[in-house]
């Protein structure tokens, strides 16, 4: 069975479309009826009657009608092009937030890169394709051939037949240059995708590039790209131009003269008088109609073709949106346990990292894992968290077994300090709520106070309101490790996960987050993977992991 093709636009984004295409066919209708009056006044001019009163008001009505239909034309598919734009770029994000994890291998065809790409360039060429020339595109193209059976049926039959059978020319010359010019407009695509991608990792590590001083090769790097894309970009543009030059120039030209020779024809026979040879010349501008299209066909419409192509690719290829999404940050049942583990395997595809795991952590207790680098760790903690989806084995986090849930409602059940802290350019405010939007500044102050960073936070210039820099680099690492700290609690939750959070910390701002942790011991269920020694004082229980196992290792009783 043919599967369904994931719709990208909406449902009254495809009836915009028709709304567009009636508007454009509406247009040409009145301004055919428009100069089909004219032509009947040139044709009693001619013969020297008298030329009714109304045809000059009614040729002018008429074409004022026809330019309001145009414009609303213009204003229904711009509007409605920006509506669509907006709503797939806000599908794709929750798609991209709904994944587990972000695309991490290179080869991988959807890069952080790309889906930038996507988000941007690629939603405005579909919406431009689909909302502005789609509907305009199809009305243009049946427009010919309505004005040729109005010609047949109301003029002559040999004009309106013999304009008919050039029609489908053009759509030949069209389908003919798309196959010679697919290559080109697809190269066009991934060089640009490419120089994004580049430009992304350029400026992601421009500390790693100015450490290893390999600025100038990043920057000959991005220099080639960009030269390769405006290649690319020229020999789209050449082939446009040479489409043009040979629809307008030579097709348009033959029709022209193909249908003035049929209308002098058939005048020079007596098929029809003056006045009507000269309404079939005046029609000839509408039968000029798709003409105008496919100058904009190689540009809009093969690249919006492709861009659609793209995000229906990726769409198809992520899970489908949850069919509920709760907010389980209720936690926590009855379970004595935050944290339960049973029997937890898992695998990334290149053999077994964790071979059944079992682990628990009573509510209210804080517990550390140690263990060598790459024994599997981190890992346990992305399942825990919501990042990696489980496997095997059974996992219950808040009482709430992990797999009955979606990776969101998981994610919503802890709250967490890793590695190296992420902060968003804004102010501390802003940071904070990350974890409670809603969160009042007394609220924020106590999260502050918890979290050991209130001192520090009342110090500067402007208090919440002080402005972090970029990836908070008017901070020190242990200050944005304590804001992290806060942003968690801030949250609600009351499992944390703390992945190594002193690691990049010196000792002064390592005693103060084992300080801040240490108040908070009792209050939360705490799990924290740690190398450093100074941690351990604050566990309850510390369990070791080594290559992929986990082993209960020292107890306090307490
Ligand atoms: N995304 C991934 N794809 C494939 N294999 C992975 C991936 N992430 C981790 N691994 C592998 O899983 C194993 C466990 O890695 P993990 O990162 O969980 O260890 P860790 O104990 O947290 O190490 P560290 O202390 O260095 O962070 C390693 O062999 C690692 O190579």
């Amino acid at each position: 069975m043919k599967q369904k093709k994931t719709p990208i636009i909406s449902e009254r984004g495809q009836r915009a479309v028709m709304v567009v295409a009636g508007l454009r066919l509406l247009s040409a209708i009145l301004t055919a009826a428009a100069l089909i009056l004219l032509g009947s006044a040139v044709g009693d001019a001619l013969v020297g009657n008298e030329i009714p009163s109304g045809t000059w008001i009614g040729a002018l009505v008429l074409g004022l009608l026809a330019g309001v239909c145009a414009v609303l034309e213009a204003d229904c598919a711009g509007r409605e092009a920006r509506a669509e734009e907006r709503r797939i770029r806000s599908g794709l994000l929750a798609t991209v937030f709904r994944q587990s994890e972000l695309p991490k291998n290179a080869t991988h065809e959807f890069t952080s890169g790309r889906l930038i790409g996507m988000m941007t360039d690629s939603a405005e060429r579909v919406t431009e394709y689909r909302q502005v020339y789609f509907g305009s595109t199809i009305a243009a193209f049946s427009i010919p051939i309505l004005t040729l059976g109005y010609v047949a049926i109301a003029i002559d039959p040999i004009i309106g037949l013999g304009g008919l059978i050039v029609c489908p020319l053009i759509p030949l010359i069209v389908m003919g240059f798309l196959k010679l010019f697919r290559k080109v407009s697809s190269n066009s695509r991934a060089e640009r995708a490419r120089l994004t991608s580049n430009y992304l990792d350029a400026i992601r590590n421009l500390v790693t590039i100015r450490i290893f001083g390999a600025g100038p090769r990043i920057e000959k790097k991005l220099r080639d790209n960009g030269e390769a894309n405006r290649g690319a970009i020229m020999k789209l543009l050449a082939g446009n131009q040479i489409v043009i030059i040979v629809i307008d120039g030579i097709a348009s030209l033959l029709l022209i003269c193909w249908i003035v020779f049929l209308t002098a024809t058939r005048m020079n026979v007596g098929a029809i008088d003056g006045g009507e040879a000269v309404t079939v010349i005046l029609l000839l501008t509408l039968l000029l109609e798709p003409l105008g299209q496919v100058a904009g066909f190689f540009y809009i419409g093969m690249g919006g073709m492709a861009s659609e192509r793209a995000i229906r690719r990726y769409l198809d290829s992520q899970p489908a949106a949850p069919k509920r999404v709760g907010d389980a940050t209720a936690d926590i049942s009855e379970s004595a346990f935050a944290i339960d583990l049973s029997g937890v395997r898992y695998d990334y595809g290149r053999g077994e990292v964790l071979h059944g795991i079992d682990l628990t952590l009573p509510r209210g207790e804080t517990a550390a894992i140690i263990g060598p680098s790459g024994s599997g760790k981190s890992t346990l903690l992305s399942l825990l968290k919501g990042a990696l989806p489980p496997q095997d084995g059974t996992i219950f986090v808040g009482g709430r077994d992990l797999s009955a849930l979606t990776a969101s409602e998981t994610r919503s059940l802890t709250a967490g300090v890793s590695q190296s802290t992420w902060m968003f350019t804004g102010t501390i405010a802003d940071n904070l709520r990350i974890g409670k939007p809603d969160a009042s500044e007394e609220e924020m102050w106590e999260a502050l106070k918890r979290a050991n960073v209130e001192q520090d936070v009342k110090y500067m210039p402007q208090g919440l309101l002080t402005k972090v820099g970029e990836r908070a680099s008017m901070l020190s690492g242990g200050q944005a490790q304590r804001l992290s700290l806060a942003r968690a609690l801030l949250s609600g939750r009351n499992i944390l996960l703390l992945d190594e959070p002193t690691s990049h910390v010196d000792m002064e701002s390592e005693a103060k987050i084992i300080d801040a942790i240490d108040d908070l011991r009792g209050q939360l269920s705490i799990l924290i993977i740690t190398h450093r020694p100074s941690m351990l004082r604050l566990a309850d229980s510390v369990w070791e992991m080594s290559d992929g196992t986990l082993a209960k290792v020292s107890e306090v009783a307490r």
